[in-house]
Parts: C-alpha cells; sequence; structure tokens
C-alpha cells in the first residue's frame, strides 16, 4: 500500500485549481444509465472512485469512452446486464446510486448492499423504502438488493425520515421516468443534489425545488443525452483553504465557487483568516498568525458539512484557545482523533463532541489513514509537525484527492509518495 512522506514546517504560499467534484461526479455518472442517446460527462476528477463508477458501467455492457480532458461520453444502447456486483460495491459506497436508474429505466435491478464503513453502518433502508413507494418490489438476498417494477414506477409522495444526500439523489433518478408526479419531502439541499437536477432537467426531466427541501417531479417517458460539466468540489476546496490556514500561510484557489462553501468560509474567518472571493476563486491568508479554536457542529447543507469535520479539528489542534468539534450526520466519524492524539493533539472525546486544545506545534509519527476524510486531516496536521510524518494507507485519499502531491508541492509543502509493494 502507498505511504506519504510529509515534512513538516512548510508556509502554504500559491495558487491551485479545483477538481471537478466526486459526489457530484458520482450521481452524474449513475444518471446516464437514463440516458436515450450518448452522454457526456466533463470537468471530471481524476479519483479511484470516479474510475470504479465507470468500471461499474462497463460490466453491464455500457459502452464508455474516456477522453484526454477527463470527460465521458456513455451509450447505454449496449447493456447487457442490469447486475452491480459485490466486488465493486465494496470498493465505493456510492455504487448504490445505480439502483433507481437501473429500475427506473429497466424495471429491474440487482445491487449489491455497499456494507458498512470506518465512519458509521449507513445503511440503505431509505432508499430501498423509497422504491418500494414508487412501486418496486424489493428483496434482499444473499446480501444484493432485488428490485423489480412491472412496467413504469408511479409517482408517490416520500416524507424521507432523515436528510439522506444519495438517498435523495436515489428516489430522484428513479422518480424523474415514473409516471405522474413525486414529490420528496426532506430532501437533501446539498449543490451535489442540485447539480444532478441541473443535469437531469438538460436530459429532459422536470424537476423542482432543486436546493429546497422539497423537490416535485414530474415523470417524463424518456430522457436524452447531453453534455455536462460537473461543479468544483467544495470539500478540496476547503481541505486547501484549511491546509493554509493551520500554517499560517496564504492560497488562492482557482476553478471554485464560493457560493457553495458559506459556512466553511464563515468558521475561517472566525478563526482569524482573511478571505477575499470573486466568482470562482477564493483566496485566503492568515498574515502569518496562528488559527483562533472555533466550535462546529456538522449538519445537513447548508449547515457545516461533516466532510470537512476532520480538517477543523486539525485546525483546533494547533489553534489557541479551545474550541469543540460535534459531529451529528455519522455516528462514528472521529477515527482520527486516536492518531491526531499520537501526533502530541490535546483532544478529549465525550459521545459525539470532540473538545480540542490548541498548541503551537504536533509532533511527527507514522499514522494510519482510517477513511478519506481523516486521512486529509492527517496529512493537514503533518504540515504542522516537527520532522517528517508518514501517512499510511493512502488509497483512502485517492478516492477523493486529485493530484494531492502535486498540488501540495506547489503551495510549497514537501511530499513525496512512498509506493507499496
Ligand atoms: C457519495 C456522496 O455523496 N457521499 C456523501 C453523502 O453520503 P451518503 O449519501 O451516504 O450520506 P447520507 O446523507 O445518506 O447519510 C446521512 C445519515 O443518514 C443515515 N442514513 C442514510 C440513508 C439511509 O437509507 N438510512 C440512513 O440511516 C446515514 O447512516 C447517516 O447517518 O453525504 C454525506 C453527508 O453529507 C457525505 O459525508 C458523503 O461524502
Ligand atoms: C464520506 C465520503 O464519501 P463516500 O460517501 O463516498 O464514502 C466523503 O466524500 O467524505
Amino acid at each position: 500500500m502507498d505511504k506519504l512522506l510529509i515534512e513538516g514546517g512548510a508556509v502554504i504560499d500559491g495558487e491551485i485549481r479545483i477538481s471537478g467534484a466526486k459526489n457530484s461526479a458520482l450521481p452524474i455518472i449513475a444518471a446516464t444509465l437514463l440516458a436515450n442517446g450518448v452522454m457526456r460527462v466533463g470537468n471530471l476528477p481524476h479519483l479511484h472512485d470516479i474510475t470504479t463508477m465507470i468500471e461499474l458501467l462497463g460490466c453491464m455492457g455500457v459502452s464508455v469512452v474516456i477522453n484526454e480532458d477527463m470527460s465521458v461520453e456513455t451509450d447505454c444502447s449496449t447493456m447487457t446486464s442490469r447486475i452491480a456486483p459485490y466486488e465493486l460495491v465494496r470498493t465505493m459506497r456510492a455504487s448504490i446510486l445505480v439502483l433507481g436508474p437501473l429500475l427506473a429505466r429497466y424495471g429491474e435491478a440487482v445491487v449489491s448492499l455497499p456494507g458498512g464503513c470506518a465512519i458509521g453502518s449507513r445503511p440503505v433502508d431509505l432508499h430501498l423504502r423509497g422504491m418500494e413507494a414508487l412501486g418496486a418490489t424489493v428483496e434482499v438476498i444473499d446480501g444484493y438488493v432485488h428490485a423489480r417494477s412491472d412496467g413504469r414506477l408511479k409517482g408517490a409522495h416520500i416524507n424521507l425520515e432523515m436528510v439522506t444526500v444519495t438517498g435523495t439523489e436515489n428516489i430522484l433518478m428513479a422518480a424523474v421516468l415514473a409516471e405522474g408526479t413525486t414529490v420528496i419531502e426532506n430532501a437533501a439541499r446539498e449543490p451535489e443534489v442540485v447539480d444532478l437536477i441541473n443535469c437531469l432537467n438538460a436530459m429532459g426531466a422536470k424537476v423542482t425545488g432543486g436546493g429546497t427541501s422539497t423537490l416535485t417531479i414530474e415523470g417524463v417517458e424518456q430522457l436524452n443525452g447531453c453534455s455536462f460539466d460537473v461543479l468544483p468540489d467544495r470539500i478540496e476546496t476547503g481541505t486547501y483553504l484549511v491546509a493554509a490556514a493551520v500554517t499560517g500561510g496564504k492560497i488562492k484557489v482557482k476553478d471554485t465557487d464560493p457560493k457553495l462553501m458559506e459556512a466553511v468560509l464563515a468558521k475561517l474567518e472566525e478563526a482569524g483568516a482573511k478571505i477575499e472571493c470573486g466568482d470562482d476563486w477564493i483566496s485566503l491568508d492568515m498574515e502569518g498568525r496562528r488559527p483562533k479554536a472555533v466550535n462546529v457542529r456538522t449538519a445537513p447543507h447548508p449547515e457545516f458539512p461533516t466532510d470537512m469535520q476532520a480538517q477543523f479539528m486539525v485546525m483546533n489542534c494547533i489553534a489557541e484557545g479551545t474550541g469543540t468539534v460535534e459531529e451529528t450526520v455519522f455516528e462514528n466519524r472521529f477515527m482520527h482523533v486516536d492518531e491526531l492524539v499520537r501526533m502530541g493533539a490535546n483532544i478529549h472525546v465525550e459521545g459525539n463532541v470532540a473538545t480540542v486544545t490548541g498548541k503551537e506545534i504536533l509532533s511527527s509519527a507514522q499514522v494510519m489513514a482510517t477513511d478519506l476524510r481523516a486521512s486529509a486531516s492527517l496529512v493537514i496536521a503533518a504540515l504542522v509537525a516537527t520532522g517528517d510524518t508518514i501517512v499510511d494507507r493512502i488509497y483512502h485519499i485517492d478516492r477523493g484527492y486529485e493530484c494531492i502531491e502535486e498540488k501540495l508541492q506547489i503551495l510549497g509543502v514537501k511530499i513525496r509518495r512512498i509506493p507499496g509493494k
């Protein structure tokens, strides 16, 4: 397994470009299963998860052409299978996103259950209940979801018990081809859901209410191919802003969208960062200061994102003062805490609240990445540690950060990958 070796002590200074959003690209690639004709999806990040989603379509017989500019063109007319096998689904939970499109368009889907992961049990019961509400028969047999519909799905009124991002996306992708109108209440308002809605509407769907908690979907008989570029990655953006902040440095991130980042930018300003924004860029300058500790509480959009929790935890580890970090979305998203403590951080966890008292510097150690954002937090911690830190199991990072070594090197960090055996 590859490792990253990071030398502590750099003060970040430079400009980088932000990649397309993984969490937008994954549902939109799944949505290409709904297209009658060729569909092009662009601004895709070069990440393992994207390759997995493309492989998943490929194993169902979809023709996929990957262009040099990291766009893909898909054509479902060659499709031979409606099965998403365990071997692929186990490496990426978002594979469950093929369920809605397969069921809506082909009347059947066999998708392996994704299972739990480091950050929590992450059931998909609300996805399955949504499909049943639309008239599908759903059974779980030997770890696989078997969903079937006789004829078109039927529009329904669905009130989600809790806000679920991929659950909303899956139900939405099933409802676009259903007969009649579907209303999804307590829908996720994340920008990536809105991006999916924009893409579906460009394909000929009739969805209104994107960005609010009530979505109305008037089913149509067929969707067409179109060309769609996914939106910038707000979590990658936030991760690099935090990296600059912890080092007391400055950064300009380009090809991003500050409008997607209000809760994160507000917390960075509270921590003492000077922030300026244009239409598609954000600059942050700490003017050499240490950040001030902040309190954060994660919750669905537009509140503070759980995918930025681990990175802010590290900022508090080296901040002036004490801050609390409360995780309300996932039940087990503090796996980075023990590793940060091994680097000398002062963190006390009680239930879903971590109280962090900052110190000026952390110490280097060999640490283990446990999930995607935990890995990013360890890389950020390494920037403010004495000496060299080795972050092991970085395949998690490759799921979500395009060219992380290259981008950090541009910003002045000494980092290199140690290839695994
Ligand atoms: C590919 C993708 O977009 N991943 C994002 C998506 O994950 P994902 O869509 O898996 O996360 P959800 O929004 O579904 O999860 C929110 C909460 O709802 C629970 N739940 C969800 C579905 C369900 O059927 N039953 C249930 O109990 C989950 O266990 C969790 O506690 O949103 C998360 C929350 O913003 C982000 O951290 C992930 O980066
Ligand atoms: C948890 C994440 O992703 P996934 O839902 O794909 O595991 C993430 O992007 O932080």
